[in-house]
């Protein structure tokens, strides 16, 4: 497949093995989902899958891979996309009637934590953007692995993927893991007085499509 005109890697080695732990139903206001929680075997991370409808063996799946963000998901802070991000997916998912919300734990910070991203928010505070305020603090502006997100995807059996996001690096990552990405799904939110500069620093420095002039 071509990301952004750049043609990204075949399908990559089989996905290492995850453990799933535990499988229930979960109402939500978005419908009922199954919520399927997974270790990863090396660093005992659990994560999470949110399941709409029968995905084994299915072709264009529906799929959003979400990196944990306390602030913008559980709070409704309005300095990034996350939290509307995650909303639109879900509401997505039900439309359609199948699809599955991979939610990243130990994705926070874009890898750095929950602790350092609120020291890069204080940096930014004070007119650093989100990029230089990570590299300030002496960390990789995005440390992030999809490896454990493509594993999921295939214990569920999902063949091939429409991916909602607007970054085609996240699409890179899980394409060199093996995820068959056959479309991107555009997930466009609210441009407000907090996040617009954040918004504009991850089209302009992280590649984002997000259609700023
Ligand atoms: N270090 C840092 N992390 C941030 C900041 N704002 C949000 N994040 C984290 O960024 C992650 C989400 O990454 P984004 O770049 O917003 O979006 P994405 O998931 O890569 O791309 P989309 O699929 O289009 O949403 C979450 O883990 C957030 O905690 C910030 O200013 N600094
Ligand atoms: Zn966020």
């Amino acid at each position: 497949m071509s990301i952004g005109g750049k043609e990204t890697p075949a399908a990559a080695a089989p996905a290492p093995v995850i453990e799933h732990v535990a499988t229930s139903l979960l109402p939500t206001r978005h419908g009922g989902f199954h919520i399927h929680v997974y270790r990863c075997p090396d660093d005992g991370i659990e994560h999470v899958a949110l399941v709409r409808g029968d995905v084994r063996g299915k072709e264009r799946v529906l799929v959003r891979a979400h990196s944990e963000c306390l602030t913008g998901d559980v709070f409704g802070s309005m300095r990034c996309d996350c939290g509307e991000q995650l909303d639109k997916a879900m509401a997505l998912i039900a439309e359609a009637g199948e699809g599955v919300i991979v939610y990243m734990r130990g994705h926070e910070g874009r890898g750095i934590g929950l602790g350092n991203k609120i020291l890069a928010y204080a940096l930014q505070d004070q007119g650093q953007d989100t990029v230089e305020a990570n590299l300030a603090l002496g960390l990789p502006v995005d440390t992030r692995d999809f490896q454990m997100a493509v594993s999921i995807l295939g214990e569920l059996g999902v063949k091939t993927v429409r991916l909602i996001t607007n970054n085609p690096g996240k699409m890179r990552k899980l394409a060199e893991h093996g995820l068959h990405i056959v479309e991107r799904i555009p997930v466009v939110t609210e441009r407000t007085p907090h996040n617009i500069a954040y918004l504009r620093a991850k089209q302009e420095k992280l590649g984002h499509f997000l259609d700023f002039n």
